[in-house]
């Protein structure tokens, strides 16, 4: 593996408000009071106080991204020394975890002579156009997956969870599936992925974010609307067991809301849907029951090299650990910030 970057506007951009249902910029607080001082108002924060819990939650927040690296690196050893697996043999990818119908698809796409037009007889149908459905993983393999999760849930080792937005996931590198979304990405998705989605990197995706999102009644039940970091993302279903959550999109990100219109998907256990990071989704409220789905997304730094998907900038390159957000250094000007490597 190369070396991996974020880009600077880690810090500063997209800190989610789920009280004002927006991603905020935060570079001070001053900044942020003039900026949203509408928006606060629209929403009734008046109060001190109740602007106070707004800041101190974006100060906590820009805190846990400053400490994400070696936090992240922290919780692993620990988890490396004390976690014990309840099902050891799930966690390097085997053929026999895919459905038959998905081995088909990626064998189709490896032909030299596949082409997009071939590849729709594998593909179902979802009702949104450029989101495309198939059977990932076979039952067993879920059930299990779901097992070792709970599992993990219960020992008493570190949890980091993966995003600001889903409170009750859990980062699938953390738990000890890195080798496996590697493998899943490389072996499987890439050839799917080169032929659906060559614009955004599809032949080249060269690295990626796995969690797992969990929406329970009483925790989270649903997710705004919003654009992935990532060119293409995967989003299996692990479970069956509950009802809502349907998945809405609008348009690309660059569409503003107004002239969008919204499809929705709703998930089929063991089945995942491929769509472009940057078409615009989120998940209904659940109303029963537990979701849990893997999301992996997936980045080409040849294609988010060229422009960051969160600031919409040229990367301003940070060194940190792991795969970062998935920028590699091409001649570009890195900054390096020593307390985050
Ligand atoms: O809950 C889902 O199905 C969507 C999750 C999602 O969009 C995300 O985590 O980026
Ligand atoms: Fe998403």
């Amino acid at each position: 593996m190369g070396e991996f970057y974020v880009c600077s506007c880690f810090y500063t951009h997209n800190f989610y408000i789920k009280e004002l249902g927006l991603h905020a910029i935060y570079i001070s607080k001053e900044q942020f009071l003039i900026q949203y001082s509408k928006v606060l108002k629209q929403h009734g924060y008046s109060t001190d106080e109740r602007i106070q819990s707004i800041l101190s939650q974006l100060e906590n927040e820009l805190q846990r991204r400053e400490n994400l690296g070696p936090a992240f690196l922290h919780r692993k050893s620990i988890i490396r020394e004390k976690y014990k697996m309840l099902h050891p043999e799930i966690f390097q990818l085997k053929t026999e975890f895919l459905q038959p119908e998905f081995l088909n698809l990626v064998n189709y796409c490896k032909q030299s002579d596949a082409t997009v037009g071939g590849v729709m007889q594998y593909l179902e149908e979802t009702q949104v156009k450029n989101v495309y459905a198939f059977p990932v993983f076979t039952d067993s393999f879920c059930r299990k997956l779901i097992e070792e999760l709970a599992h993990f849930e219960e020992s008493d080792c570190p949890k980091g969870r993966s995003n600001t937005m889903n409170h009750y996931g859990l980062s699938m590198d953390e738990v000890g599936f890195n080798d496996f979304i590697t493998t899943l990405r490389v072996e499987y998705m890439q050839h799917i992925t080169r032929l659906l989605f060559p614009e955004w990197g599809g032949g080249n995706l060269d690295s990626h974010k796995a969690f797992i999102v969990k929406y329970k009644v009483g925790e989270d039940i649903d997710l705004g609307y919003h654009y992935d970091n990532a060119e293409v993302t995967l989003n299996v279903s692990l479970t069956d067991n509950y009802q809502g959550g349907s998945l809405y999109f609008g348009d690309m990100r660059t569409v503003p809301l107004p002239d969008t219109e919204c499809s929705e998907y709703n998930h089929v256990y063991g089945v995942g849907i491929l769509h472009r990071g940057q078409h615009m989704h989120g998940a209904l409220p659940i109303y029963s029951g537990v979701r849990y789905n893997l999301i992996t997304w997936m980045r080409s730094s040849k294609i988010r090299n060229q422009l960051c998907p969160m600031c919409n900038n040229k990367p301003d390159l940070v060194k940190t650990v792991g795969y970062g957000d998935g920028f590699t250094a091409d001649a570009q000007q890195i900054t390096d910030v020593c307390s985050l490597t």
